[in-house]
């Protein structure tokens, strides 16, 4: 699916661990839009960041926030295809849960994602705002 390779037993060492992961990440940044969607929304929050000058700590709040949406998409997406690979092409109720619970969990990582954001540049804007006017 990931790597055109038909290695199908264990990886023998660390450097094709790593090339079958980097190959399972590149496969979601091509299949997945939300995952690019996402992707494009971080670089605009560092480039934010960056250019508000906040601190250490905030810094690793978002991280940490961005991190964890990765996270989640990259499971929802993992969630979809093993759905996929066991009903196939036909509607079943229980997928059907699955898969929005599965999109449920995205969008509770992306409100915490919101509230990091929040936490972290509300105060910098604010400070600006009222510097403005
Ligand atoms: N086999 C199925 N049986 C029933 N409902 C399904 C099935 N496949 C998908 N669905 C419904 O369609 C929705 C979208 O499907 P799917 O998650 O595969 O697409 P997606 O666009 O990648 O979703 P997301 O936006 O969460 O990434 C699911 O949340 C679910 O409600």
């Amino acid at each position: 699916m990931a790597s055109p390779d038909k290695q199908i037993d264990k990886n023998h060492h660390f450097g094709q661990s790593l090339k079958h992961a980097a190959a399972g990440l590149f496969c979601v940044f091509l299949r997945e839009g939300n995952f690019r969607r996402e992707s494009v929304m971080a670089l605009l929050v560092f480039i934010m960041a960056w250019w508000l000058q906040v601190g250490r700590f905030q810094w690793f709040i978002l991280m940490l926030a961005v991190m964890l949406v990765f996270l989640m998409e990259l499971w929802n997406t993992i969630i979809e295809n093993v759905v996929d690979l066991v009903v196939g092409r036909r509607f079943d109720v229980r997928a059907k849960a699955i898969k929005d619970m599965s999109a449920g969990a995205v969008l509770v990582a992306s409100g915490i994602a919101v509230l990091c954001g929040a936490y972290v540049f509300i105060p910098p804007l604010w400070h600006l705002l009222t510097r403005w006017f």
